[in-house]
């Protein structure tokens, strides 16, 4: 187990975003959260990553209780985050915005440029290396996001809705690369609401609803789950797990 969360609640007002939410999540694995909109999924990862304080419960990460940690910490720690809008620095090039982050890591400069290099060829964003990341199409900002984050070598990598906004064929590649880094022992927790690619991807899928826990389990049973199936009616067809 390399992440694990233990009752953890955040309310905003009288709001239960989240209500003690416990799951956890196994070392080289693909986790995915998924829920009807506003069931948490944001939360619960601002509240993994630290940028938001739950009211109860820990947060343990690599053997360590983090609750109380900042997320620049957390982070230096390998506990990562990608964000659902991406925050590059526009004016910066790609291979620039790539080297800030390789650099957290590294001790020269020449090294920090030579990662970033490694990992934009490797995500596929080798024609856009000295693009300014202001000018990127949306496809290929997602993939600095993630050219960004893996740069500063996480142990567990939290993805925000990565393949929203992509092309099937945009897509084909990045669930490719999720499933190599997994292969690789990285863990990887997503939120995510293209359900085919979840299917697919993950080891095993948390259910949010309303803030608590529906269901928690291995894809094939979540898509069978009865409450999974009656949680997401009337959501429109990219939610669906048909
Ligand atoms: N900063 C905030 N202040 C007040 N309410 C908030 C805040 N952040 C989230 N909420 C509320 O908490 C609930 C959970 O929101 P959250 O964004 O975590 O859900 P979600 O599952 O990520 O939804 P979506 O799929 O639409 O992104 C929602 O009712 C939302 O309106």
């Amino acid at each position: 187990m390399i992440l694990r969360m233990e009752g953890v609640s955040k309310a905003f007002g009288g709001l239960r975003a989240l209500d003690a939410v416990t799951f956890e999540v196994e070392r080289g694995t693909i986790h995915a959260v998924i829920g009807p909109n506003g069931a948490g999924k944001t939360t619960l990862f601002s509240v993994i990553s630290g940028e938001q304080r739950p009211e109860s419960g820990r947060i343990l990460f690599d053997g360590q209780d983090v609750t109380a940690r900042p997320a620049h910490l957390r982070a230096r720690a390998g506990l990562v985050r990608t964000f659902q809008l991406t925050r590059p620095f526009p004016a910066l090039s790609v291979l620039d915005n790539v080297t800030v982050a390789a650099g957290a890591h590294l001790r020269t400069r020449k090294e920090a440029v030579a990662a970033a290099t490694g990992t934009i060829e490797r995500i596929g964003l080798g024609a856009y290396l000295s693009r300014p990341a202001g000018e990127l199409p949306a496809a290929a900002r997602k993939q600095l996001e993630l050219a960004r984050a893996l740069a500063l070598r996480p142990k567990v990598l939290l993805l925000d809705e990565v393949l929203a906004g992509l092309t099937p064929a945009e897509r084909e590649p990045m669930i490719t690369l999720l499933g190599e880094l997994r292969a690789e022992g990285m863990t990887l927790v997503l939120v995510e609401h293209v359900m085919p690619a979840v299917m697919r991807l993950a080891d095993r899928v948390l259910v949010l609803d309303r803030g608590s826990v529906l269901a928690e389990g291995e894809p094939a049973a979540i898509a069978r789950d009865p409450r999974v199936v009656t949680a997401y009616l009337g959501e429109d067809s990219d939610d669906a797990l048909a």
